[in-house]
């Protein structure tokens, strides 16, 4: 057995709320040892967010050629799914991390490359990947950043057969010709959108709406994209099974009669759970179920044990986990020193306050939807006094940037402090308007001043005029 070794803190799982995390720990003037089995940087880096981006983009930018009189006769060729793949592997640094290694030492963070489980209060055993062992006891605190991973469906014959999952969907090498995407939550419509752009046959199977989380706007215009696209979409439907035939081919065989979806690559996307299994809960009296997190992050019961991003379950979003690693950085350091005791004052530097109400997300589909705070129905179920106004996006700004643009555009108002609780943006490149919104929402500015936040002549942003006009101001 190896010696154990004292630190300050020690985290599990080197993805990019990890590496916040610890960063934020170093800053503060404690020690660190971050502890990873993949790929520092994690699923955002290698496997989710930029290469499904970078399999996006290309696509959105050809679109918006072809929307501008002047620009559209000057495309005349389709995407170039094989640039497009090259460069998506530049964005993944070809799945290498050396990069992220340099940033985490010159961090002044310790790295150790393996498989990390909890073995009691405050300890920690790694099997290195290099085939040592070590056994860390961590003075201040364990962070678990360990991820999330895939929720499969209970779908008859899934388990016998070799399918994609979103992994193996953005580090693709071939665009496969025809493509079954099952599940409509953001991965499968974002995916089904990049590869049909890239020129797959691709078919969507949902068992409700696309997008449901989104208002019932936001989801035609998006559905209109992917239709545009070619994207065969087949909404409330479920599937009875299904398998792969002699010839190698995917046979997914729909319910209630609704025939046989057959494809060359089926793309599972049905969501993810957190990462908890295997990371030794049990030895400290936990299940590995949903962590009880506070507003630092710290677990119910465990004044030394944290959990931060997809693996505290609270919102799946890098952004967000980064945002939570940073509080919860903050306040172990507070904890450290004596200055924080209980819990830190909303919105002060240590409390993950935004996750309440405040968080930004987008849907990277041509068109895009940006959203933040709260949908109507979540602050109508949270008992709020609210209102809405909405409209199509229909400006100046939007007419020079797209000769046909469709876009819609939503504030859910408090009507007793009259701020923005939620905002909503569909459209082509909508996402660069959001961030005012998320300030407007978290500075819970009242809409009387938001009057005077004048738009720039002609941009987009325009709409917010026209939403505060037709709200009454
Ligand atoms: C297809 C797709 C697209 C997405 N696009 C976006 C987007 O555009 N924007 C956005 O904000 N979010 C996006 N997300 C969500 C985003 O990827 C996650 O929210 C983010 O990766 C979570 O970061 P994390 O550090 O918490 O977890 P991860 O990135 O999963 O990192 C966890 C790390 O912990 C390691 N680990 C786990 N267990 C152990 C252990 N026991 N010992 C050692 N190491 C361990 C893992 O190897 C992994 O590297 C997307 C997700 C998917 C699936
Ligand atoms: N642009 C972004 O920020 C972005 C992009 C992709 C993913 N993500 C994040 O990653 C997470 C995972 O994405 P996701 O799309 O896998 O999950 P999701 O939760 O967004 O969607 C899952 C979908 O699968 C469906 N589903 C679940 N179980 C099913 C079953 N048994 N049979 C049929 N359908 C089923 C759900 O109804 C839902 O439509 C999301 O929570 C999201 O936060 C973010």
């Amino acid at each position: 057995m190896a010696q154990t070794r004292t630190v300050d803190v020690v985290i599990i799982g080197a993805g990019a709320v990890g590496e916040n995390a610890a960063d934020k720990v170093v800053q503060g003037g404690l020690s660190a040892v971050l502890i990873e089995a993949e790929l520092v940087g994690g699923e955002c880096s290698y496997w989710a967010c930029m290469p499904s981006k970078a399999l996006l983009r290309p696509g959105a930018a050809l679109l918006a050629a072809q929307s501008v009189a002047g620009s559209r006769e000057a495309v005349t060729q389709t995407l170039d799914a094989d640039a497009v793949l090259k460069r998506r592997d530049e964005f993944t640094s070809h799945w290498q991390d050396d990069s992220q290694v340099s940033w985490v030492e010159n961090a002044g963070i310790e790295l150790i490359r393996g498989h990390a489980w909890l073995t009691g209060e405050r300890s920690v055993e790694v099997a290195g990947n290099d085939g040592g062992t070590h056994v860390l006891h961590a003075t201040h605190a364990v962070i678990l950043a360990t991820g999330s991973v895939p929720t499969a469906p209970p779908l008859p014959g899934l388990a016998d057969i070799e399918y994609w999952g979103t992994r193996e969907a953005t580090s693709a090498q071939t665009v496969p010709d025809r493509l079954t995407v099952f599940g409509g939550g953001v991965s499968g419509t974002e995916l089904a959108q990049a590869f049909a752009r890239l020129g797959s046959s691709v078919t969507l199977v949902a068992r409700g709406d696309l997008l449901t989380m989104y208002p019932t706007e936001a989801r035609e215009l998006v559905k209109a994209g992917l239709r545009a696209d070619g994207v065969d979409l087949r909404l409330h439907t479920s599937a009875d099974s299904v398998q792969r035939n002699a010839g190698g081919e995917v046979e997914l065989v729909l319910s209630e009669g609704g025939g046989t979806v057959t494809s060359d690559e089926l793309l599972v996307s049905t969501g993810r759970h957190p990462a908890l299994e295997g990371l030794g809960l049990e030895s400290i009296g936990l299940e590995p179920k949903k962590l009880t997190t506070d507003t630092t992050g710290r677990v119910a019961g465990k004044d030394w044990l944290y959990a931060v991003g997809d693996a505290a379950g609270k919102v799946l979003l890098t952004h967000q986990g980064k945002y939570e690693a940073r509080a919860t950085g903050t306040a172990i350091v507070a904890r450290a020193a004596g200055t924080l005791h209980g819990d830190p004052a909303p919105w002060s530097a240590g409390a993950q306050t935004a996750n309440d109400g405040a968080v930004p997300n987008v849907v990277f589909t041509d068109p895009e939807i940006a959203s933040v705070g709260l949908s109507l129905q979540q602050a109508r179920d949270g008992g709020r006094n609210v209102s809405e106004v909405s409209l199509p996006i229909a400006v100046a700004g939007s007419a020079l940037y797209a000769d046909d643009y469709k876009g819609w555009a939503q504030l859910v108002i408090d009507e007793d402090d009259k701020t923005l609780l939620g905002a909503t943006f569909v459209g082509p490149d909508v996402a660069e308007l959001l961030h005012s919104a998320t300030i407007a929402v978290v500075g819970q500015v009242p809409l009387e001043r938001l009057w005077h936040a004048v738009p720039s002549y002609p941009t987009v942003s325009e709409v917010w005029l026209r939403l505060l006009e037709k709200y009454g101001l």
